[in-house]
């Protein structure tokens, strides 16, 4: 069965990738999430199983001991990780599936998993950055400011990636998203069936 794809949604804390990812799955139902673990405390509104999986620090330790996260990463201060078996599963089946994570994690998945689709979502400026980050009201001063410096270093990753996508206005953001999943099956069609049959047609006009 043909292998469904792995689309990494990365970039810096507060440039949109919550938001973009789920105006995304309206938009994209057959795009199936998936769910990270984390130690962070829930905020408010947040579900476990629903927004993450939250864990112990014991909890998240003990998934790491066996080998069941894709990719972890600490980030400021908590850990957050991507359980595999899931991830493997939907691929399986044909589905393709979403990583909403940060950059560490993102580079990781990328050394396991070249063929995925790795998209930057960039901040139109950053200065919009630390307003969305702040106006989103989640963080203490200290956090933000914590987030911000860690974002200018995660931005000088963007050449490891294969896709930027300016996040200035959602809809246009999330169209962009659309277009590369698109482009991206229709890229790996080519080594589908079809092509074979075309091979044949070459092949046989020349003999
Ligand atoms: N295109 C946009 N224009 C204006 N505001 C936006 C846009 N995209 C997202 N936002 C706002 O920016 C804030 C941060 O968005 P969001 O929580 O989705 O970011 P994030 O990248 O997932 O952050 P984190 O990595 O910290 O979880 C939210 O208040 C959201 O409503
Ligand atoms: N490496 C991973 N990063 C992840 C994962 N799930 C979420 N994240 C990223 O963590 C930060 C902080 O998230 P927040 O919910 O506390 O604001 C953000 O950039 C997420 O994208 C994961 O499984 N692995």
């Amino acid at each position: 069965m043909k292998k469904g794809l792995l689309i990494v949604l990365s970039g810096p804390s507060g440039v949109g990738k919550g938001t973009v990812c789920s105006v995304l799955r309206h938009k994209m139902p057959e795009l199936v999430y998936s769910v990270s673990a984390t130690t962070r405390q829930p905020r408010q509104g947040e579900m476990d199983g629903i927004n993450y999986f939250f864990k112990s620090k014991e909890q998240f330790q003990d998934m790491i001991a066996r080998d069941a996260l894709l990719e972890y990463a600490e980030y400021v201060g908590n850990y957050y990780g991507t359980p595999r078996d899931f991830v493997d599963k939907t691929i399986a089946e044909g589905k393709d599936v979403i990583l909403e994570i940060e950059v560490q994690g993102a580079l990781k998945v990328k050394d396991k998993f070249p063929e995925g689709v790795f998209v930057f979502l960039l901040p139109p400026s950053l200065d919009e950055l630390k307003q969305r980050i702040t106006g989103r009201g989640t963080e203490t001063t200290s956090v933000i400011d914590h987030r911000m410096s860690v974002a200018v270093d995660e931005m000088g990753l963007i050449r490891h990636y294969d896709y930027a996508v300016v996040n200035d206005e959602i809809d246009a953001a999330c169209h962009r998203i659309q277009s590369i999943v698109t482009a991206e099956h229709c890229r790996r069609e080519r080594f589908l069936a079809g092509y074979a049959e075309l091979q044949a047609v070459i092949e046989k006009a020349k003999a």
